[in-house]
């Protein structure tokens, strides 16, 4: 069998950022616990603001989850898929347009130059800015004081006036489902996945966003089948229904099934696979099992006992509005504090933690208080919104009209194949005042910033309309979707 393993020039980084460590025993202005997005940007903002600062990372390379196991490798391995499977090409050129024979060793290459690439960026970036960087685990030894235990098991000591817990989340497990890294995977061991040959039937459990992305992912692979699990009765249950509806018509259309609704009773290990009996009397078999039903914060190594934080079942850590804990010179951020649990918001808390650290907090309020950002959610084909859904505006006894634009109907899209998407944009009828943006096909996480922006500056809709964009382009279609929406409303008046 092949071991695909991480290439030698990642190793060696790695080894650089371990020897790089300064090891005195020092004291910081700020101790930055874990070096994920919210860890570099609090870090790099404290910084600017003139002060001292170390980041401790237990793990030999920066980066955190985000780099090394969650958005970049996920993400660079569905740019893999795409590229080696043709899938947006298939439509012009016909289904034998992909790769033969796409090997795990194919997609895993390409994830492991760009987390290397990534991680190097980081390193200098923490460089440039003098940050220290401590390896090895951090333990809270006092309100104070943090000692980092490092592969040579010395340990060291780190005073600091203030502290940012960021050692964000790792995948949950249950011992009804025992992941063995070989039939039955985490999202943390399909990257590091020891097999020659990709299996060819595929259980997915968690219908979440994980579960999603990496079920559309191998759902697009000639010759695999992929059927998703979940306890729930929908997949991706905070999207708007019209596009998850779209996205489970598309994966369906590539073969993968959807059980939902359905409980576990019992999972039944063998060499080439694993039988799955649940709780409703259905039974299946597939070659490998995907484990995806959520995460558990890594705070349980970090002694927060010592110093009197307490954590919730999900080991997540409770803030207040500045990212405080109940010691108001430990601040929390990142996927260990809880939802919305994505790189992008992760940055932003550590950058206003920083902020109101060191009593700078801007004048101007930040997008992520106020609620206006995205979700991208990278399934095949991708997924992005910002703003409410039909079923939430329904639930708060909002009215609300609808504006669609049909990819197909533009020309971009159909240029590109990519004619089953959608964008929709949900307006007040009275105000004309956009409250929410959803959208799905190629490029939705790019257009979704257009609607961002709009909701942000409390544009109306017929912005769009009187609005001259690049033609042919996707986002025309807030034009067409405006149009539309606008031209609704006309006929229902009359
Ligand atoms: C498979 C997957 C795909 C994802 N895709 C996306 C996406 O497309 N877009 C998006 O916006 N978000 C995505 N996310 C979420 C995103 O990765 C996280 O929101 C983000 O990484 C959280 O950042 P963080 O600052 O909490 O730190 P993390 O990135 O979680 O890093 C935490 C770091 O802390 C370290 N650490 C933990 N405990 C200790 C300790 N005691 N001592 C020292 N170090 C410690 C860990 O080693 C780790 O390096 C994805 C997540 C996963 C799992
Ligand atoms: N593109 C992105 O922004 C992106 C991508 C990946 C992950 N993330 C982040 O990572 C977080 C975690 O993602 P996730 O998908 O692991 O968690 P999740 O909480 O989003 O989804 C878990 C799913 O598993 C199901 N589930 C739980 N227990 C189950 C069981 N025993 N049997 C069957 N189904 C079960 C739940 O009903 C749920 O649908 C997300 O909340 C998201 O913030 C973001």
């Amino acid at each position: 069998m092949l071991r695909v393993a991480r290439p030698a020039h990642l190793r060696a980084l790695a080894a650089r950022h371990a020897t790089s460590a300064s090891l005195q025993l020092k004291e910081y202005d700020l101790v930055v616990i874990g070096s994920g997005p919210s860890a570099v940007q609090c870090a790099i903002e404290s910084v600017k603001k003139g002060k001292s600062v170390a980041v401790i990372d237990k793990k030999a390379g920066v980066g955190g989850v985000c780099v090394h196991t969650g958005t970049i490798p996920s993400k660079t391995f569905r740019e893999s898929v795409l590229h080696l499977s043709g899938f947006r090409h298939q439509g012009f050129y016909g289904k034998s347009y992909a790769r033969d024979n796409i090997t795990l060793k194919d997609i895993l290459g390409r994830v492991n130059t760009v987390v290397s690439k990534e991680m190097d960026v980081i390193q200098a970036q923490l460089k440039a800015a003098r940050i220290d960087l401590v390896p090895g685990l951090a333990r809270f030894e006092n309100e104070h004081e943090v000692s980092v235990e490092g592969d040579d098991g010395q340990p060291t000591r780190l005073r600091g006036k203030k502290f940012l817990i960021a050692c964000g989340t790792r995948p949950a497990h249950s011992p009804l489902v025992p992941c063995d890294g070989k039939v039955i995977l985490d999202s943390d061991q399909i990257l590091d996945y020891d097999t020659s040959k990709l299996p060819k039937s595929w259980i997915v459990v968690g219908a979440g966003v994980i579960g999603m992305e990496y079920a559309s992912m191998l759902n697009v692979l000639p010759g695999i089948n992929v059927t998703v699990v979940d306890g729930r009765a929908e997949i991706l249950n905070f999207c708007d229904d019209d596009i998850v509806s779209s996205l489970k018509m598309e994966m369906r259309h590539k073969g993968a099934r959807f059980l939902l609704g359905e409980s576990i009773k019992s999972v039944e290990h063998f060499k080439n696979g694993v039988k799955v009996e649940f709780n409703s009397g259905k039974a299946m078999f597939a070659e490998a099992l995907l484990y995806c039903v959520g995460r558990q914060a890594s705070t349980d190594g970090l002694n927060l006992e010592a110093v009197g934080l307490s954590k919730n079942h999900r080991g997540l850590i409770t803030v207040n509005e500045q990212y405080q804990t109940s010691h108001p010179h430990i601040y929390a951020a990142g996927d260990c504090i809880g939802a919305p649990s994505l790189a992008s918001t992760s940055m932003e808390q550590g950058r206003l933690a920083a902020c109101d650290m060191w009593s700078d907090k801007d004048q101007t309020t930040s997008q992520l208080e106020s609620g206006n950002y995205p979700y991208g959610i990278y399934t095949i084909p991708e997924i992005s919104m910002v703003g409410k859904t039909e079923q939430q505006l329904t639930k708060e006894g909002v009215n609300y009209a609808v504006g669609l634009a049909k990819f197909s109907e533009l020309a971009k899209g159909q240029m590109s194949g990519d004619i089953e998407g959608i964008l929709k944009l949900l307006f007040d009828p009275d105000s004309l005042r956009l409250l929410g943006v959803h959208a799905i096909g190629h490029g939705a996480t790019e257009i979704i910033h257009i609607g961002q922006v709009a909701m942000a500056m409390d544009c109306k809709i017929t912005y769009f309309r009187d609005a001259v964009f690049n033609y042919p382009t996707l986002a025309e279609g807030y034009r067409v979707a405006a149009l539309n929406g606008l031209g609704r409303l006309t006929k229902e008046q009359n």
